[in-house]
Formats: structure tokens, C-alpha cells, sequence
């Protein structure tokens, strides 16, 4: 495979970027589609919680939250690792560098209970232990135009993913669903239906954005802790966009060192809602909400692109 490929460890710019391939019709990086037995076969412990996200939809940040809540707002605990490193990354393999050489489900499988796992799976992907054991599940949706071009960015400076070609090409790619992890619109309906089954806290970005505290009790209630006003408004604080860009354990610069390139487009990039606008052309908006509108009529799944 071509990450194999890469000839020196320590300059970025060697490293050759991934093709897609896809698992089920979904595209997946070369690297995941090469360990997906694993991946599928994937053991989950009752007292796993998942966190499940399209890619940049809010993904760290919900982390953050979590995490602060299983540490009664402690914020020293949660500095004893990474984001990365707290929390296993369900899916995700790099072949090299040897920074990044363990599978997301080794890295799982060697942590201790209770654990808290991400995934950007589809619903229809996720590993069917998952739902047997009946694992609680928070999942966080961002409106399509944001999340689009929060992705287009992460493109850009993660070389661990495929070349995401020129804005218009990209925002082309995205509405075909020809991009790492398929198609957006299904993966926010497959799982807003999944909802109705399982125990699923959906959640969205934008009234995270709105207001931080009351998602942040919705969190805690779901996860059946009890915080204090001050323990809360500790968390309120210290997963803010502004707090987090300055947190090395979160926000990205201790992993993945030559892979992402910060100085292209830093992973705590804006933080906002409604930065699309500031991307699409009037053209490009008219068409994408009229697909959108389309794709998006089968649901009763409706996202604010602003506040
Ligand atoms: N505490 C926070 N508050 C608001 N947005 C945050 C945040 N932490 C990260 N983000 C934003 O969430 C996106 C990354 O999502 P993920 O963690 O799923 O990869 C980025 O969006 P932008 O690129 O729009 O800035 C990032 O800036
Ligand atoms: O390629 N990576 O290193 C990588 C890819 C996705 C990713 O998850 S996300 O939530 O930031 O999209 C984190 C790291």
C-alpha cells in the first residue's frame, strides 16, 4: 500500500498521501480498509461510552467535555495524555510512521475499563458488539457547509489523509460523498435513525456553540454524574475553543508530529459557526442547498448553518 511507500521517517513532505477504498461503499483510508477484520470484529465492554462524529464535526471537543466530566473537573487529570492517547481512535491506522504504528483497536484493546472510544464510522459500520452490549453512545452532528469546510482544511495540513484537490473539487468530492468516511448526509441520517433503537445522546455543534453549559449538563445527565455549578462552570471554561487552542494535550501538536502541519491550517482552526460564508461563492451555495435539499428529504434532521 502506499503508505508503505514513505521513505523517510522524519520529513513530512516524503510521505505520500492515501488513496480511498471502500469498506461497504464507504470510502476508508488504504490503511483501515486493510485491517478492517479487526476493525468489524471489535469487542466492546458494556461500560464502553462511544463518541461518534462525521470527521470535524466537534469531535475533540466533545472529548474534552467528556472527559472533564469522568474527572469531576479535574484538569490536571485530564492533562495525563493526549486527546489521542486518551480516548482510542475506533478505526484508525497509519502504517508508518512508527509514532502512529498501533491500531486504533489494539490501542483500545490495551486500556483498561472503563474506556472511551471515538469513531467516525457510519452507523451501519460500527462494529456490531457495540450495539449488543448496549453501549452508551453520544453522537455530535455540525451543519453540512461548515463541517465541509472545516474537513477541506483538515485536508490540507493532515497528510495522513487523501489530497483533498482544489475547494471546488472538494466541495464536489463532499456532495458525492467521495471523501474519507462517504457520504455526510448519510452518515448524519444513519444515525439520527439509529437513535430511535439505542441508547444515543445526539447532540449538535451548534447548540454547543450556543450554549456550552447546557449541552455540557446534557452530557453529564447521560452519563449519570452529578456536578456541581462550579464544577460545571470550571468545564464551561476549560473546553472553550479559545482555552482548548492552547492546550497542548489538546489540540494536536504532540501527536502526528509530520503528518499534521499546523503552519498550513492549525487543527483548532476558527472554532465557529458559520465560517461557510466565508468560503462558498453564491453560485456554489445555490447549487449545494439545492442537492442538499434533496438529499436531505427523507429526514427529520434539521441543522441551524447559523446562529
Ligand atoms: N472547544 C471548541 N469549541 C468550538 N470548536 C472547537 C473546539 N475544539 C475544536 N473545535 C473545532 O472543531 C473542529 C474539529 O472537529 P474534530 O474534533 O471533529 O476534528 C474544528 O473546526 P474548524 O475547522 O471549523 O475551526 C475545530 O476548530
Ligand atoms: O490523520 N489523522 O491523524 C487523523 C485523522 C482524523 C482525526 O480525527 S478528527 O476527529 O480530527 O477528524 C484525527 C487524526
Amino acid at each position: 500500500i502506499a503508505m508503505n511507500k514513505m521513505k523517510d521517517l522524519s520529513l513530512g513532505e516524503t510521505m505520500i498521501r492515501t488513496g480511498l477504498r471502500e469498506v461497504d461503499g464507504v470510502p476508508v483510508t488504504e490503511p483501515i480498509a486493510s485491517i478492517w477484520d479487526q476493525v468489524w470484529k471489535f469487542k466492546a465492554k458494556p461500560d464502553d461510552v462511544l463518541i461518534a462524529t462525521y470527521a470535524k464535526a466537534g469531535t475533540t471537543w466533545t472529548q474534552e467535555i467528556v472527559d472533564m466530566i469522568q474527572q469531576n473537573g479535574d484538569t490536571e487529570k485530564c492533562k495525563r495524555e493526549t486527546t489521542y492517547k486518551r480516548h482510542p481512535f475506533l478505526e484508525w491506522f497509519l502504517a508508518e510512521p512508527p509514532s502512529a504504528r498501533y491500531s486504533g483497536v489494539e490501542l483500545a484493546e490495551a486500556m483498561p475499563s472503563p474506556r472511551t472510544i471515538k469513531t467516525h464510522l457510519p452507523a451501519q459500520l460500527l462494529p456490531p458488539s457495540f450495539w449488543e452490549q448496549n453501549c452508551k453512545i453520544i453522537y455530535v452532528a455540525r451543519n453540512a457547509k461548515d463541517n465541509l469546510v472545516s474537513y477541506y482544511h483538515f485536508h490540507r495540513m493532515n497528510k495522513g489523509l487523501p489530497d483533498p484537490g482544489t475547494w471546488e473539487e472538494f466541495v464536489e468530492k463532499f456532495m458525492t460523498g467521495k471523501v474519507l468516511w462517504g457520504s455526510w448526509y448519510d452518515h448524519v441520517k444513519g444515525w439520527w435513525k439509529a437513535k430511535d433503537k439505542h441508547r444515543i445522546l445526539y447532540l449538535f455543534y451548534e447548540d454547543m456553540k450556543e450554549n456550552p453549559k447546557r449541552e455540557i449538563q446534557k452530557i453529564a445527565k447521560f452519563l449519570e454524574k452529578d456536578l456541581s455549578d462550579e464544577v460545571l462552570n470550571k468545564i464551561v471554561h476549560s473546553t472553550s475553543f479559545e482555552v482548548m487552542k492552547e492546550n497542548p494535550m489538546a489540540n494536536y501538536t504532540k501527536d502526528f508530529e509530520g503528518i499534521m502541519d499546523h503552519s498550513i491550517s492549525p487543527f483548532m482552526r476558527k472554532g465557529t459557526v458559520a465560517d461557510w460564508k466565508n468560503h462558498f461563492t453564491v453560485a456554489q451555495n445555490e447549487k449545494f442547498d439545492e442537492d442538499y435539499k434533496k438529499k436531505m428529504s427523507d429526514t427529520s434532521l434539521v441543522f441551524r448553518m447559523e446562529l
